[in-house]
């Protein structure tokens, strides 16, 4: 340990919330500087994300595949695959899945060195942690701090919206039923994945958006695709959607009124989930105590090192503002981590970084760089080739052809920007992104030798329908 001081309360490095890029900070530096290391966690080990986000939701999409694709087996020439699904088994083998996860994580505390000191806690000073846990209150003090605290639902303050007990994406994992008619409230990922998943397992679904269309930051060719191909497996869409007052209760009966488009709206179901964005667990937790500056949203301040307003203060993830995914967390960790082992900082590493997403439906959608409505509103220079899924040929062996895939060219044959909504389309992305990274032009992508038949060779003949320079 290097600490030299023999205060058991005193940490060479605390991290407040144990989620992706604190956990990862912990791990790498305490075996490494021999710090002595704590992590303060009031409920979920590792975080949300193999707790009650990311894992545990694809989990849970996967069974519901299952059923799917049980269901349209007789168009594959397999017959008698009747299903009938037993809901509490589907969350058995989550919760199974969890705890395996847990005890991995509590097997990595353990043989990284870091205390996991489990509580509530709150800055009351710059340096100091005050934790209020099981085994009563401690304050603990360190060198060096990383807040790591996530982020929550959130529950918008329409009448009645938070007496009907709204699901979040936390109590739709626990439920032992499948809804009769599940409303969701919000077309955004977290909406998306759960609508195709309960519909799947045979809900009824309605989904309210109050934007024109769903995954409002998409291009329109992508947001509509989906969206049919969701109406297709009989999900109800109701965009423009202004919802002024929910009665009743989820889990019974609960009724949401407003507008749609205008005109009068009304839907009844038998439970709501609210996935309607998120917010940064900021608040009460005594930052402003401890001269730590928040942005007007709410989230933690950060530079291009993630260090906050105070020195020795590092902020990662949501609650930092990072974009709300697991990978870019584990990016946080990278550029904190380099920065504790005193390497050259990399200019801009937090704003130049890529940020690449799959959003886990069927077919998936997955998108890195530009997309084309952005290009356009910038002005920027771009050549542009489109291939419907069906000239991936892996997709007719499988038999799901639908969606398509983009690509945004510079003058100087570099990459932009890359989509696909397609089968699997999520594993595409490593390639172009490291093209896109190390600059290459797309002729290297074009003209590469890629297995046949399989999803990525489809890139071939994306990247070499590029129009030539006109
Ligand atoms: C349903 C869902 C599905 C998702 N799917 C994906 C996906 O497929 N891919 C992807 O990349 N991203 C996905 N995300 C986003 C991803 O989960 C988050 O971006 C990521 O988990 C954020 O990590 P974090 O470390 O910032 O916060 P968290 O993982 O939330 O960790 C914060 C931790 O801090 C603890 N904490 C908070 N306050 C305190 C306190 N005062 N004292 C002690 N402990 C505290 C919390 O209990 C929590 O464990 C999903 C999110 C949701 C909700
Ligand atoms: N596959 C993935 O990587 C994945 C999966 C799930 C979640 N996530 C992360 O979690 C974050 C949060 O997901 P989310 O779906 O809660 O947020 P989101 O921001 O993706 O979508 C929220 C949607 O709700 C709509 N909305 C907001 N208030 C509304 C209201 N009152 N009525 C109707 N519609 C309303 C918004 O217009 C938006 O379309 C995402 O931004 C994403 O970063 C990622």
């Amino acid at each position: 340990m290097t600490t030299a001081n023999s205060d058991p309360n005193h940490y060479d490095l605390l991290v407040l919330g144990s989620g992706e890029a604190g956990k990862f900070i912990a791990w790498t530096i305490a075996p490494k500087l021999h710090y002595r290391t704590a992590v303060i966690e009031r409920r979920y080990l590792g975080g949300s994300c193999p707790n009650i986000a990311c894992l545990p939701s694809k989990n849970f999409i996967h069974s519901a595949n299952i059923v799917y694709d049980a269901k349209i087996a007789h168009t594959r020439g397999i017959l008698d695959a009747a299903v009938e699904v037993e809901m509490m088994a589907v969350m058995e083998r989550k919760r199974e899945m969890v705890r395996g996860l847990m005890e991995m994580h509590e097997g990595k505390f353990r043989d990284f060195g870091v205390e996991v000191i489990w509580g509530e806690g709150r800055f009351v000073g710059n340096t100091n942690i005050e934790v209020i846990g099981e085994g009563g209150k401690r304050v603990l003090t360190a060198d060096r701090i990383v807040v790591c605290t996530g982020s929550r639902a959130k529950i918008d303050d329409i009448p009645g919206l938070k007496e009907a007990k709204p699901l979040t994406h936390v109590e739709i994992m626990e439920l032992d039923v499948v809804p009769t008619h599940l409303i969701v409230l919000g077309g955004g990922y977290i909406g998306l994945e759960f609508t195709q998943a309960m519909r799947r397992l045979g809900a009824n679904v309605t989904v309210i958006e109050k934007n024109a269309s769903v995954l409002k930051k998409e291009d329109k060719d992508i947001s509509d695709a989906l969206l049919g191909i969701l109406e297709k497996e009989g999900v109800n869409f109701r965009t423009e959607t202004i919802i002024k007052e929910v009665s009743g209760q989820s889990g019974t009966m609960v009724t949401l009124r407003g507008t749609a488009a205008g005109m009068p709206f009304e839907v009844t179901g038998s439970h709501i989930l609210c996935a309607t964005g998120r917010f940064p667990n900021t608040e009460d937790i005594g930052l402003e105590e401890a001269g730590i500056k928040l942005t007007g949203k709410g989230f933690v301040e950060t530079d291009e090192d993630l260090r906050t307003s105070s020195q020795d203060i590092f902020a990662v993830g949501d609650c930092a503002g990072s974009p709300n995914f697991t990978h870019v967390a584990f990016d946080d960790f990278r550029i904190v981590r380099d920065v504790l082992l005193g390497k050259t900082a990399i200019d801009k590493r937090k704003s130049s970084r890529q940020v690449p997403f799959t959003l886990f439906t069927t077919p998936e959608l997955a998108h890195v760089g530009l997309r084309e409505h952005e290009a356009l509103s910038i002005g920027i220079k771009f050549r542009i080739s489109k291939l419907p899924m069906n000239g991936f040929l892996k997709t007719r062996t499988l038999g799901e052809t639908s969606g398509f895939a983009k690509v945004l060219i510079a003058d100087d044959d570099t990459i932009l920007g890359f989509t696909a909504l397609g089968v699997g389309a999520g594993e595409l992305l490593p390639v172009v992104q490291l093209a896109m990274k190390r600059g290459l032009p797309y002729t290297d992508i074009a003209e590469m030798v890629i297995t046949h038949p399989t999803l990525s060779e489809g890139l071939v003949f994306l990247f070499s329908g590029v129009p030539a320079k006109g």
